[in-house]
């Protein structure tokens, strides 16, 4: 059975096409070559939405992100940008010329950061993404290592409500989250914006699979319920003995 996101009560616009789960994973190509990552791209010709992260980025992302182009995929360009205003607009202005879909950077690299990458990145076809609070960290780590003293709600909430009022339209954050943050959103700026708003979700885990370095994590179907805009899921993917079933499996549930 594929899921079909309009019979769910988070649909967000009824004015937008029907979409299946295939259209809303994003698979997180983690490897250390683009001959790895085309070749698993190549195997999984239904996936339309890949994610090129650092590793892969700092290995050969010019050619993977020209490849993926030319295969006519989306992209995800999860970068994780974060220093002084200067350098990261800087940056995202010159990483518009990979015409990715995506592109992250730390909200809490602060309110004139992100203003001057959304600056930076206007006009073009990228749509920042701020990461609120990474899925790998747990509430225990937040508070003590950290030593943030809010929760994570409340962490992610600020992080998410800095980011919009700095002008971006979308954030990561974990599957968990999502519910709250769009309510919130509806309440202190608006339906549409609380509507809109587009959430991407890695710490996402099929029933059953590994959660290595995961701490905030959800299954897919969870996650969809949830209103996530779409989920990221590498490992459970690139790392299965056989790709082609574990996504199968993903978007064709029992
Ligand atoms: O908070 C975040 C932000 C980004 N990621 C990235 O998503 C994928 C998740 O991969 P899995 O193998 O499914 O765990 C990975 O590329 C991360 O860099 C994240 O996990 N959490």
């Amino acid at each position: 059975m594929k899921i079909n996101l309009n019979d769910n009560a988070n649909s967000r616009l009824a004015s937008e096409p029907a979409r299946t789960i295939d259209k809303q994973i994003i698979v997180a190509l983690d490897m250390p070559t683009a001959i790895a990552a085309l070749e698993l791209c190549d195997r999984l010709p239904d996936v339309t939405f890949w994610k090129v992260g650092l590793e892969l980025f700092i290995a050969d992302g010019a050619a993977v992100l020209r490849e993926l182009k030319a295969r006519q995929k989306k992209i995800f360009l999860d970068l994780k940008l974060h220093d002084i205003p200067n350098t990261v607009g800087s940056a995202c202005r010159v990483a518009t010329k990979y015409g990715a879909d995506f592109l992250t950077i730390h909200a809490a690299g602060g309110r004139a950061m992100m203003q001057a990458a959304q600056t930076e990145i206007a006009g073009s076809a990228t749509q920042l993404l701020a990461i609120s609070l990474l899925t790998s960290i747990s509430a225990s780590e937040l508070n003590n290592d950290l030593q943030v003293a809010l929760d994570v709600p409340e962490y992610v909430w600020q992080m998410i409500s800095m980011a919009q009022a700095s002008g971006l339209t979308g954030a990561v954050c974990s599957p968990h989250e999502v519910k709250d943050l769009r309510s919130r959103l509806r309440l202190e700026f608006g339906e549409e914006i609380g509507n809109n708003f587009c959430f991407v979700t890695p710490g996402v885990r099929p029933t059953g699979s590994d959660v290595g370095d995961q701490r905030r994590v959800m299954t897919p179907q969870a996650a969809i319920a949830a209103g996530a805009n779409y989920l990221v899921i590498g490992r459970p993917i690139t790392a299965a003995a056989d790709p082609v079933a574990a996504w199968q499996a993903i978007i064709n549930p029992v």
